[in-house]
């Protein structure tokens, strides 16, 4: 009898899962908690070292790309990211090193205010890393904030793929997608990545390369942001987590399967994905893991 009722209770408790998890979009990213050759968790002391670590990996990647491929193409985050990234990249024994000029620096998202508005992510990256540097401007990618969130969304993928980037791969061959070399993304409490919140539907989108979201749960609502096809195409990707804020999501990112994460989903499928993290934001996971 028993072994008659139990595939039943397995099913009866599949459903019941599917029902606690309701139908919330979820993206199609194989997720995986496996820690495998191309992911890594890097944790630092503090959110000082954590920026330096950042500041040699960037540069490291920076260097490779224009030596392999003439142009380093870098998608940046807003939050606290950019003031962690640019701390040891601006000072002047690493900032002397890079080519700038041959960066060209697009957005992971953006909120739709004006450029000097101070929910924009371009006025915080302007502010901790391109008033102190030497990318020219015209290799510097803000949104047209005049337009409507659709429209913005659609002209920042238009000139994603138009992108003078000659001749660095940039652009995919069959001209619909494009690869990064470097991401750089931050995570929210709720496990959101760029503007790609838990349940929300654009997980699931495939085919756009930059959407736009007009009920964002965190303010400002109305946004665009890359989607998972291009992050996920990207030839490296890195998180950077400070303060115990994370510890909880944390722990779910990295010990569950759970494609409603947004940070979860972001799994390059060529590339690298190494996670930066402080002490206070690892603190919980498992020592086999962290
Ligand atoms: O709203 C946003 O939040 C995320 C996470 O921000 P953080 O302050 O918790 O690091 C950020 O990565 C994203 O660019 C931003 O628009």
């Amino acid at each position: 009898m028993g072994f008659v009722l139990a595939p039943l209770v397995r099913f009866g408790v599949f459903i019941q899962r599917r029902r606690d998890l309701g139908d919330s979009p979820r993206c199609h990213a194989r997720v995986t908690t496996a820690m495998t050759a191309s992911r890594k968790l890097d944790v630092s002391p503090d959110t000082d070292t954590l920026s330096r670590r950042v500041a040699d990996m960037v540069v490291e990647h920076s260097d490779d790309a224009i030596r392999a491929r003439g142009a380093f193409n870098v998608a940046v985050s807003g939050g606290s990211l950019p003031s962690m990234l640019a701390k040891y990249l601006v000072q002047p024994d690493v900032a002397d090193k890079v080519q700038w000029d041959k960066w060209n620096l697009f957005f992971a998202d953006e909120r739709c205010v004006p450029l000097d508005d101070d929910e924009s992510n371009y006025k915080l990256v302007k502010s901790a890393l391109l008033d102190r540097i030497s990318i020219p401007d015209a290799q510097v990618f803000p949104i047209d904030p005049a337009l409507s969130p659709e429209a913005c969304a659609a002209e920042y993928q238009a000139r994603m793929l138009k992108a003078e980037t000659t001749g660095s791969g940039f652009v995919a061959p069959s001209g619909s997608g494009v690869v990064f070399d470097l991401v750089l993304l931050g995570m929210g409490p709720d496990g959101h990545t760029a503007s790609l919140f838990p349940g929300h539907k654009l997980l699931e989108e495939h085919t756009k390369l930059v959407a736009h979201i007009e009920d964002s749960p965190k303010p400002p609502p109305s946004r665009i942001t890359l989607t998972f096809p291009v992050l996920n195409a990207a030839r490296c990707v890195a998180f950077l987590a400070a303060g115990s804020g994370k510890q909880e999501m944390m722990v779910r990112i990295h010990q569950q399967k759970d494609s409603t994460l947004p940070a979860q989903c972001v799994q390059p499928e060529n590339g690298t994905l190494i996670w930066y993290m402080d002490s206070a934001a690892a603190e919980k996971l498992p020592a086999n893991v962290a």
